[in-house]
């Protein structure tokens, strides 16, 4: 099959490759030029496990070609791929959606299949739809197909080839069966219904994962108060296969580009259905004033934090991606520098992206080791391997004062009692042995 995919970010861009992968000719579309020559040259603009490689072996078989030509009429089907970022009163920016629409109409001499990756609001098929039809002859034939995406950032390339399930929500049975053939060689559970549905399968499943946090993370609190382990009981919890092991790690809470927006863009879904989702609303909330913790314990343990030097350890929201969007370390670096601390940051590969979302005021290191010398407190933001595999004495022989507030649970507590390092995690027992108290005073 040809297909064009507009749009080249995180989803297009591993969409592009992995259906080029499975045999289909790829033409991945996009508006940013820079971006596309690096891409044609093999280079992949974002950092993915697994991505480059089939981004070149791609190219070299002749399967995948980048262009920032808008030239749609030689494909089978199109795929909508650009980004629904949040405006600022949570409801979705429809713009990007609005154009590739309005490209897609300016170029098409044929029945066209186009399928929405991106994730728009209950109703934005059927717009789309109307969009392209508005603006092309009467007799060419649109058939939108909703198909949303469910992989994650640092692992989107494992992720589609090994997802739980492929959504696909139609029309009519000639966009299911064209879907069905071009999906078939994932060979993965393939589930269909209307679009309606189909877009808000996207939404509630995202919702859903983002309470979950937020649920754990109201756990550990108490955990932390009645002086249970917030990991203890996550897995007995686990245990019950109705609630399930998965995304009930406490922590600084969720960010990234998508649970944030999402989940404020169905409130006001729901608001504008007038339904009041107050859940959802807690949930949000929740997330919220979890990001400001690591802070608080940072003025509890050293109190005043002005002139203090402060080691933020990762800086993208989550481990195995540079994308900074949402990531906790902007609003702690952001307070940190407000209450007057020197502020240093590492992170093994979002450093770059960093510099531009980060206060001008934060310093970056190349190493841990770099990064934690001289600090009065280490703030682990992001649970790279890197972090969670240091050696402990590191924090006690290179730091002023070995105070380590952990916002992702990266050390197991008896790991840490071996150690005289004064150590603050999420729902979990703290840790400050005598001897670190001792060696604390004779500083
Ligand atoms: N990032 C993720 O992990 C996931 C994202 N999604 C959804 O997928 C959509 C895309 O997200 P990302 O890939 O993160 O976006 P992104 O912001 O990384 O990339 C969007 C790309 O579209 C390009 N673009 C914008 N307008 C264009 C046009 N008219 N023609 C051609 N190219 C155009 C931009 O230059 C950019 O390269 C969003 O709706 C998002 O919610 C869904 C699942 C996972
Ligand atoms: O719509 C999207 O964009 C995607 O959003 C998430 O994927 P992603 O944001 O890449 O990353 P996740 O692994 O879901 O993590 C999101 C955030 O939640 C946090 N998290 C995750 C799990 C957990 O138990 N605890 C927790 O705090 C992570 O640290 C991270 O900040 C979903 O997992 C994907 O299915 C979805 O396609």
């Amino acid at each position: 099959m040809r297909i064009t995919v507009i749009g080249t970010g995180y989803v297009g861009l591993v969409t592009g490759v992995s259906l080029a992968e499975i045999g289909h000719h790829v033409t991945c579309v996009d508006v940013d030029e820079a971006k596309v020559a690096m891409m044609a040259n093999g280079i992949s603009p974002i950092y993915e496990p697994e991505l480059e490689q089939l981004m070149e072996k791609n190219i070299q078989s002749g399967h995948l070609s980048f262009t920032t030509e808008l030239h749609f009429s030689s494909a089978d089907v199109i795929y909508i791929a650009v980004g629904t970022p949040q405006l600022p009163d949570g409801t979705s920016d429809l713009q990007y959606i609005e154009q590739a629409a309005l490209d897609i109409a300016r170029s098409l001499t044929k029945d066209a299949i186009v399928v929405t990756k991106s994730t728009v609001p209950v109703g934005t098929n059927h717009w789309i739809k109307t969009l392209i039809e508005e603006a092309t002859p009467k007799e060419i034939k649109i058939t939108i197909v909703s198909n949303p995406e469910f992989l994650r950032e640092g692992s989107a390339v494992y992720d589609t080839f090994n997802g739980d399930r492929i959504v696909i929500g139609t029309e009519n049975n000639q966009g299911r069966e064209i879907l069905d053939d071009i999906n078939a060689s994932f060979g993965l559970p393939i589930y269909h219904t209307d679009l309606k549905s189909a877009e808000m399968i996207k939404y509630a499943s995202n919702a859903f994962l983002a309470t979950k946090i937020s649920f754990i993370n109201e756990i550990s609190a108490i955990c932390e108060k009645v002086g249970a382990n917030v990991e203890d009981v996550a897995f007995g919890m686990g245990k019950d296969n109705r609630i399930g092991d998965k995304f009930l790690n406490a922590g600084i809470g969720y960010g990234g580009s998508c649970f944030p927006k999402d989940t404020n863009a169905l409130v006001q879904i729901a608001g504008n259905n007038e339904h009041d989702f107050k859940l959802l609303k807690s949930v949000i909330k929740v997330n919220n004033s979890q990001r400001m913790k690591l802070v608080e314990r940072a003025i509890e343990a050293v109190g005043d934090l002005s002139g203090k030097r402060i080691s933020l350890l990762g800086l993208s929201f989550k481990p195995n991606t540079d994308d900074m969007r949402e990531a906790a370390s902007i609003p702690i670096a952001q307070e940190l520098v407000n209450q007057g601390a020197h502020v240093v940051g590492f992170d093994p590969i979002a450093i770059p992206n960093a510099r531009s979302f980060l206060p001008e005021e934060v310093q970056f290191k190349e190493t841990i080791e770099e990064t934690i010398r001289g600090a009065d407190v280490a703030l682990i933001i992001t649970e790279w391997d890197v972090i969670k595999s240091i050696d402990l004495t590191a924090y006690t022989t290179l730091m002023t004062s070995p105070i380590v507030i952990d916002g992702r649970n990266c050390y197991s507590l008896d790991e840490v009692r071996r150690h005289p390092i004064h150590y603050i995690s999420i729902g979990r027992p703290e840790i400050q042995n005598r001897f670190v108290a001792n060696s604390l005073n004779t500083r």
